[in-house]
């Protein structure tokens, strides 16, 4: 039997097609997504929570889900808009169709609309709002005060609310390729990564480089890291607003005067951004794909980005101590900074891709160098 679905945004547009998921209703921000593979790394990603997420790839689901492909323990987007479930999901490591997993996960999604179209009026006016309601008996009204209800990312604090609640330890490197054994790389750096919604692959591939990592919660002060004695601190991606994190950036500033190695992906990118004040932004769309050209600015470098993001540090507020190293070549925004003065440097899209191409994978290296210095100048 199917279920009937009605997306809403909040500037009026409705959109009736089949839900896939559960019976229910869920809000969030929708966001569009043209990365063509990775759907199950996408709804696995912290950093989409309180996100609706479309993908412009027409057919998801094709290769069924896994337990292995996940990038956190939940599916943490709120929602998932597709053009076209699949008939037959196939492939040797699927254990579950989509549908089974997003019914198993708890979540509202739909299938069956122009997801053209929606991309296009988010392009157009921005990331809106929006709703999914499923059910027998929808009311179009409900759908859109739903998502006119639903406050907006801007100013919204998520990285504690996502954020493990005590410190773990961490070694697991990456999979082989059959994904059945994890590669183990005997630990020689101390690093202490925040999670403000860490994706797994970042943990991996600092593992992979010999890291023994200390996963701490988002609210960590300074004096218990600098206790833990890190070689360095890694600073993770994660869902909202960066600029709330006051107790994050107030940390950042004392790493970055104790001289610490710092290392930032995306959320974490933006928060350092903010330690040395300069300003984020809200963009009007943002960067959520697979295929994103940054330009490495000294080197003149090309390389494909997997990007999800929808602030970003405002290039004209950086301070003087702190110079850009990559911009997006999409639309010219920053993609990279790095501190003249302290060895601390952070990125805007993602190195372990995860789903996406892994151009950019060399940017855990200085961290990984930084941390080698630090070690010599003290022996
Ligand atoms: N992937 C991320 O870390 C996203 C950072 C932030 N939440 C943004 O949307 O810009």
């Amino acid at each position: 039997m199917t279920l009937p679905a009605l997306l809403a945004l909040a500037d009026g547009s409705l959109f009736h097609g089949t839900g896939i998921g559960v019976e229910g209703t869920t809000t969030g921000e929708v966001v569009f997504n043209t990365a063509l593979t990775g759907y199950q790394e996408i709804l696995t990603d912290p950093s989409y929570s309180r996100q609706i997420v479309t993908l412009t790839y027409p057919h998801i689901g094709n290769t069924g889900c896994n337990p292995v492909d996940v990038e956190s323990d939940a599916v943490c987007a709120a929602g998932l808009i597709i053009r076209d479930l699949p008939l037959l999901a196939s492939n040797w490591r699927s254990t579950e169709t989509l549908q089974d997993y997003l019914r198993r996960n708890n979540i509202v999604a739909i299938s069956d609309i122009d997801t053209r179209r929606l991309t296009r009026i988010l392009r157009d006016k921005g990331a809106q709002n929006g709703a999914i309601v499923t059910g027998a008996a929808i009311d179009a009204d409900a759908a859109l005060a739903a998502a006119r209800a639903f406050p907006g990312l801007k100013g919204m604090d998520l990285a504690k609310v996502v954020s493990t609640t005590a410190s773990y330890a961490w070694n697991d490197g990456s999979y082989d390729l059959d994904r059945t054994e994890f590669k183990r790389t005997p630990g020689t750096f101390r690093v202490v990564a925040y999670d403000f919604g860490i994706k797994h692959n970042i943990l991996r591939m600092l593992a992979d480089r010999g890291c023994d990592i200390t996963v701490v919660p988002a609210q960590t002060s300074a004096q218990d890291v600098f206790a833990l004695k890190p070689d360095g601190v890694f600073l993770s991606n994660g869902p909202g607003d960066p600029e709330p994190c006051d107790y994050a950036i107030a940390a950042i500033k004392q790493f970055v005067a104790a001289r610490l190695p710092l290392f930032g992906i995306c959320l974490g990118h933006q928060l350092l951004g903010l330690a040395t004040g300069a300003s984020t932004l809200k963009m009007k769309f943002g960067h959520h794909g697979a295929n994103h050209p940054v330009i490495d600015i000294a080197s003149g470098r090309v390389m494909i980005s997997s990007q999800n993001h929808g602030f970003a540090v405002d290039e004209a507020t950086l301070p003087a101590n702190v110079k850009a190293t990559h911009r997006s070549l999409f639309d010219g925004s920053l993609q990279g900074i790095a501190l003249t003065d302290a060895p601390a440097y952070s990125f805007q899209g993602h190195p372990e891709a995860s789903p996406g191409p892994q151009d950019v994978a060399g940017l855990f290296d200085p961290f990984i160098q930084m941390m080698q210095s630090r070690q010599r100048a003290a022996a």
